[in-house]
């Protein structure tokens, strides 16, 4: 069995085994639940008979963890339903995270959800990393009561405290970093959203479960599905997917497929 917020992967070599520069996983929700929802304080269970892999697929590597209501769940959230995370990893290094959550009700009830894949990222300083892929987008700001502005056109770069939800986003997103030479690229599918967070110094002292520091050497870019809450009638299914790559420095802005970085091509 496995929490839902557990390490899928460490993408830091310093600071392994730190939830907060791991990638976790969300399954949020409006209304009267847990901030972020209750997806990730559960607990799953591993499918060990999984459907097979798609035959077009380079992925041998994977697991698929299973989320089911208890009982005690149901009295929470009233519904059923299956949520399966298929977390694969490619040859490369690549990391490849599928949800599928399907409405199991026999009620005839449809339900609705938000999601965001967690997923905080190592940097070298945040102060000299940029994010590609955002710039000129809308966005709803949560430090400004969800208000919505207009992005300028740079690259996003960080001086303060940030947490924006950028809507109607592009698949791909690219975090540069030049300190490390690395440049990290997320690849989305059935997520438009994108939230950029960042808690600067005053938060980060506030959060009991984050150092005074660490704000310098990480940032969130979540793939995400929150401005449109999804609804699922009965039998039907959503799937929402990320994928994560870590391409060398050569790689050169706006340039943003790793794999031709990487091959060469
Ligand atoms: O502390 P966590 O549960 O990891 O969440 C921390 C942060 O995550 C998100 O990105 C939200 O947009 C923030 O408003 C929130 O404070």
């Amino acid at each position: 069995m496995c929490r839902s917020s557990i390490v899928v992967a460490c993408l830091d070599d310093d600071h392994c085994g730190h939830e907060k520069h791991a990638l976790c996983l969300q399954f949020s929700n409006h209304g009267p639940l847990e901030p972020h929802g209750f997806a990730r304080n559960k607990l799953w269970s591993i499918d060990t008979d999984p459907p097979a892999f798609p035959t077009n697929s380079s992925s041998k590597a994977y697991i698929d963890l299973i989320l089911k209501p208890s009982e005690e769940d149901m009295k929470i959230w009233p519904h059923s339903y299956e949520f399966r995370l298929r977390v694969a990893l490619g040859p490369g290094g690549d990391l490849m995270l599928t949800s599928r959550i399907r409405n199991t009700n026999t009620d005839g009830k449809p339900f609705t959800f938000t999601f965001a894949y967690h997923t905080y990222f190592s940097v070298s300083d945040i102060s000299e990393v940029r994010v590609e892929g955002l710039e000129t987008l809308d966005y709803l700001d949560n430090l400004l009561n969800k208000q919505r502005f207009t992005e300028q056109g740079d690259a996003i770069t960080f001086e303060a405290e940030v947490d924006k939800i950028y809507l109607s986003t592009p698949t791909k997103i690219a975090i540069l970093d030049h300190e490390k030479k690395r440049t990290l690229v997320l690849r989305k599918d059935g997520l438009p959203d994108a939230v950029v967070w960042n808690p600067w110094d005053k938060k980060a002292k506030a959060m009991a479960d984050f150092g005074d520091d660490e704000y310098k050497h990480m940032l969130c870019v979540e793939a995400a599905a929150i401005e449109k809450p999804i609804t699922l009638k009965p039998g039907e299914e959503w799937r929402g997917r990320q994928e994560l790559s870590a391409v060398p420095s050569s790689y050169c802005s706006g340039q943003l497929d790793p794999r031709r970085v990487l091959q060469g091509s």
